[in-house]
């Protein structure tokens, strides 16, 4: 489970990107974050990996706050977070084999475990057959494919998607979001999603959390946050998803 308590994120400049947000995001749920741009979304996200502090308020993830972890510690959280990205996060030099197996070469893994992993993931992401490509040379499906399979390498129980699937056409945002449901559901994995798609959330989200100018306007189950909000920066979305 992860709770955010109060959380406040300031930045130097005096920008409030999140003011007093409480947040839990169960255990093996599909939990979206949407809001416009700027609304603060991917400050959420940092702030959950621990690449961003935040300016008060805590993070606890299954009970430890993130703000109390040493570097060892810290090193440990975010091999349980894997995360991808609207724009992939490829290596152009290496193949997708290379590139899946990135992480399991930064965590020490010998390489007859690590090309048997590597396998077994493309293999999981329907992609065994582009092992030796480059990324040049796939659809931009097939590279979220590969980012999916190299956001898992580490056995993570936690999933950040950053708009990962804002790139992609309506029918490879179809697939790939029948990829993750299905990792939700056989590998019990926590998936947290941000878009600023509402279709997105209705797809895939069991539950959901709206965000406005940096403040939590609202959060529960998607159909119950769907079927009766009467928060203007809610209906904005859905008006706008119409
Ligand atoms: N490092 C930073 N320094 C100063 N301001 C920042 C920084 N990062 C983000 N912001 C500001 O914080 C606010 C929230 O940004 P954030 O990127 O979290 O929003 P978002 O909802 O993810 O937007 P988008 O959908 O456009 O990515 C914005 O006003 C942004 O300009």
């Amino acid at each position: 489970m992860i709770e955010l308590k109060s959380i406040s994120k300031r930045f130097p400049d005096g920008t409030a990107a999140l003011t007093d947000i409480d947040l839990v995001i169960p255990r093996g749920s599909v939990f979206g974050i949407i809001g416009r741009s700027g609304a603060g979304k991917s400050t959420l996200l940092r702030l959950i990996n621990g690449l961003e502090r935040p300016t008060s308020g805590e993070v606890l993830i299954d009970g430890t706050s993130i703000a109390t972890l040493k570097p060892a510690g810290l090193r440990a959280l975010r091999q349980r977070i894997g995360m991808i990205f609207q724009s992939f996060g490829l290596l152009a030099n290496r193949s997708i084999a290379g590139n899946v197996a990135l992480p399991l070469e930064l965590a020490g893994m010998p390489r007859a475990h690590r090309d048997a992993r590597v396998a077994q993931l493309l293999d999981h992401v329907g992609i065994a057959a582009k092992a030796q490509a480059y990324p040049a040379s796939l659809s931009g499906g097939q590279r979220q494919r590969v980012g999916i399979a190299r956001a898992l390498a580490t056995r993570p129980d936690i999933l950040l998607c950053d708009e990962a699937t804002s790139a992609l056409d309506p029918e490879t945002t179809r697939s790939v979001l029948a990829l993750l449901a299905d990792l939700n559901r056989d590998m019990g994995l926590t998936i947290i999603l941000i878009t600023h798609e509402m279709e997105v959330v209705r797809a895939i989200c069991d539950h959901v959390a709206v965000l406005d100018h940096g403040r939590l306007v609202e959060s529960g189950p998607v159909d119950t946050v769907f079927a009766a909000s009467r928060e203007q920066a809610t209906l904005a979305l859905l008006g706008e998803d119409r």
